[in-house]
């Protein structure tokens, strides 16, 4: 059945058409309205009541641009979509260029090629193909508080509808160079300094100001400017090449796993070199490459994939209406409790911040001050910014306010009897609908909270660390969580700018979980004779921001410490029982804050080879007494490190999806993109082990396993969901 119109043509007594694109939530471009725009452009140059267009979108959004789901679902459609489009063949609309151009850069060449002029009225947001079907327009206008941009790499894709080509004719190439690879949003009033914007006008009047420009450009008060022929704002050549030589030697560092950075580079260079037309052709080619690569498959996931953890079962039906949380006790000013204490504060939510004495207080106060003068100095926050903050904190060293706090998030070391003892005094003291909330990351959520009267409210809010920089939060529920208290979490990291798991309270969680063998078989490996820095540099390599032994440097190696036992516990004979961390330990080499970890720290974060870890390695190697055994790290490849440390991680990861402790595969996904740092545009764990090949995982598993033993055993739910060929990466 064909979905109702998402275009409207309104004719006006101006002789003005307005052109509405209504597709919520954003307006996307689909399949459908692109057919229609296209529809209704010619029927708006064919009617003579008709002397111009406005092109805008409804619900106070221009677009959003091309519709991410179809195109994650089939690649190919949003470059083929319009094909069914008779091409115009003169006349009606004028002098549509004859290329070979189709697909959807045609519908910009029907707008801009049209002999009718089209300003677009842009408010909200107008992003990728929304931002690229205003730039073929004649003028653009819009609200001061419009976000344009092309943010088409952030998708691992180019922009594909001649924005490659019409951006740096617009704002010269060094600006527009910037904006495609950075991916970032830029203001009405900047993209009016840079010329991207003709005129601002307020968001009221701004349709009646629109229209009344594009009649100003039929009657010729206005120039009537075609983007792709305009070359005042490009760059001399030689500049033009320099800032896109200079763009390719920092992608060389920012992006070297990926090739889409260097595409969208060589087709602005082409089209400099060669003129628009020919730019917009090779644009559309190389546009159909990367659409249907796979990091731009993985990116696309990632990018619904973080968007659906919001949607909750029982939760997020609508329902249930957040309840406000104005204000937030955190018990602990340490590392975490300043930090998740900052994060709040700054989305303008009041804290109470309790330490034990006056001088633990003012340290963890000094800490939030720490943390909002970076931002500061960084530029994201403004002196006032810094105030306002700062004027939302209150330490108390004796729970004063607490009776009226919204939710209470404990953030104190690891110890259950100090955590039980605090939930005993929370529950006395705060009111019946305060969510208490545990930043634990190793405790039972249930042992630590035996003493709470009302079990509907208990929670888990698992930070990560730093946790006002990282963006992941793992929303813990117990069989008594209430929805309302998921709901109102839910909203919070919505406000906060963190981005929401639900899991259920199981050892580890979800992100700790799936990922404790990657430091333990790394362990392994160096057990076998493969050297730390080798597996870092082959971690690096596949995209990790860091390997293993340099984060275990970074974290602290006490930390791995603190929750082995728990571990050991759960998982048993899965967990390589190795003697690295104690013999650290006992060299007084515990990371980075110290100075001497698995590597040297000579006073700055730059880490440098400490060979008197060979030393170390050694003894832990005949410990382990691997090589005794036979076993030896004679043959192991780069490929097999890489698969040795991840593929014992989807094996666990089949099991959390298969235990539902997540919700579905995909928020473990963004769980291990956001948490751990896995590469995004391998698209996640769960999404990778699909994409390498459950199979072919298993295989691998099994042979090492009847090699070297039970670290490498298979789950039952990897041996389950290999059969199916299925990880249940479904958005929905
Ligand atoms: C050919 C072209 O060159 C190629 C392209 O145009 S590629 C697309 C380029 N555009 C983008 O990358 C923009 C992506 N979108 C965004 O950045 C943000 O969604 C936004 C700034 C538009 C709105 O942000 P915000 O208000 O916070 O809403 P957000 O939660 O992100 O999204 C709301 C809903 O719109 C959906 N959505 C957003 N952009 C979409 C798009 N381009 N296509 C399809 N759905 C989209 C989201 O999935 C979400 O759906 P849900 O409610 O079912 O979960």
């Amino acid at each position: 059945m064909e979905d109702a119109s998402k275009v409207r043509l309104e004719v006006g007594g101006d002789g003005v058409a307005l052109l509405v694109i209504d597709n919520p939530p954003v307006n996307s471009l689909s399949a459908q309205v692109m057919g229609e725009l296209a529809e209704k452009f010619i029927e708006a140059h064919e009617r003579a009541d008709v002397q111009a267009i406005v092109l805008t979108g409804a619900n106070n959004k221009f677009s959003g641009g091309a519709d991410i789901k179809s195109m994650s679902k089939a690649p190919g459609l949003i470059y083929s979509c319009f094909l069914s489009i008779q091409q115009p063949t003169g006349g009606i609309v004028g002098a549509v260029r004859k290329t070979e151009v189709s697909g959807l850069v045609l519908m910009n060449d029907i707008i801009e090629g049209g002999s009718k002029p089209a300003v677009a009225a842009i408010h909200g947001f107008a992003l990728g193909g929304g931002l690229e079907l205003a730039m073929a327009c004649h003028a653009r206008v819009a609200s001061p508080d419009a976000r344009l941009g092309l943010p088409e790499l952030q998708l691992g894709i180019i922009p594909g509808l001649g924005g490659t080509q019409r951006l740096p004719r617009l704002v010269g190439v060094g600006k527009a160079v910037e904006m495609m690879m950075t991916s970032k949003m830029i203001k009405a009033k900047e993209a009016h300094e840079a010329g991207l914007v003709d005129a601002i006008c307020d968001y009221p009047q701004l349709i009646q100001f629109a229209r009344n420009y594009a009649k100003g450009i039929a009657n010729k008060t206005h120039p009537f400017l075609k983007t792709l022929e305009r070359s005042d704002k490009l760059e001399p050549l030689h500049k033009a090449l320099h800032i896109i030589a200079n763009a390719r030697l920092r992608a060389k560092k920012t992006h070297k796993h990926v090739e889409y950075p260097f595409i969208c580079l060589a087709v602005i260079e082409h089209g400099i070199h060669k003129g628009g037309i020919e730019g917009t052709i090779f644009e559309r080619k190389m546009g159909v490459q990367t659409v249907d690569s796979l990091p731009a498959k993985a990116l696309m996931h990632i990018f619904l994939a973080e968007r659906t953890v919001y949607k909750v079962p029982n939760v997020s039906d609508g329902r249930l209406e957040a309840r406000p949380v104005k204000t937030v006790g955190v018990i602990g000013g340490g590392l975490m409790g300043s930090g998740i204490a900052t994060a709040l504060i700054v989305h303008n939510v009041r804290v109470l911040l309790k330490e034990v004495d006056e001088e633990r207080l003012q340290a963890g106060i000094n800490r939030v001050q720490a943390n909002l003068k970076s931002r500061v100095s960084k530029g994201s926050m403004s002196q006032a910014e810094f105030q306002r903050a700062l004027g939302l904190l209150v330490g108390t060293v004796d729970y004063k306010g607490f009776e009226s706090a919204n939710l209470v998030i404990e953030a104190v070391i690891e110890s259950i009897p100090l955590k039980k003892k605090i939930f005993g005094e929370l529950d006395a003291i705060c009111s019946r609908d305060c969510i208490l909330a545990s930043n634990t990351s190793s405790c039972d959520l249930n042992e630590i909270t035996d003493g709470v009267s009302f079990r509907d409210r208990i929670i888990g809010a698992h930070f990560f660390s730093p946790a006002h920089v990282m963006r992941l939060l793992e929303i813990v529920r117990t069989d008594s969580t209430s929805h309302q208290s998921i709901c109102d979490l839910l909203a919070l990291s919505k406000k906060i700018g963190k981005v929401p798991v639900v899991v259920q309270n199981a050892v580890g969680f979800a992100v700790n979980r799936v990922f404790f063998p990657y430091h333990r078989i790394a362990a392994f490996l160096v057990d076998l004779g493969v050297h730390p820095y080798r597996i870092d540099a082959v971690i690096k390599d596949f995209g990790m921001p860091i390997g293993p032994f340099r984060l275990g440097d970074l974290a602290g190696l006490q930390i791995g410490a603190l929750v082995a036992d728990t571990f050991e516990k759960e998982f048993g004979d899965r967990l390589y029982p190795s003697y690295m961390g104690t013999l650290m330990a006992k060299a007084n080499r515990t990371g980075e804050a110290t100075g001497k970890g698995y590597y040297n720290y000579h006073g700055t974060r730059q880490e440098h080879p400490a060979p008197e870890l060979d030393e170390i390695l050694e003894e832990s190697r005949k410990l382990a007494g691997l090589n005794a055994r036979g076993l030896t790290a004679e043959g192991i490849t780069d490929k097999d490190i890489v698969e040795m440390i991840f593929f014992p991680i989807v094996n666990e990861a089949c099991r959390v999806i298969d235990e539902k402790i997540v919700i579905r595969a995909s928020d473990l996904d963004v769980a291990s993109v956001l948490g751990m740092g896995f590469p995004a545009f391998r698209g996640g764990i769960a999404f990778w082990g699909h994409t390498v090949g459950l199979h072919y995982i298993l295989v691998r598993l099994q042979q090492w396993h009847s090699h070297y033993g039970s670290i490498f055993r298979p789950t039952s739910s990897l041996h389950k969901l290999a059969a199916t060929k299925s990880m249940m990466l479904a958005h929905l």
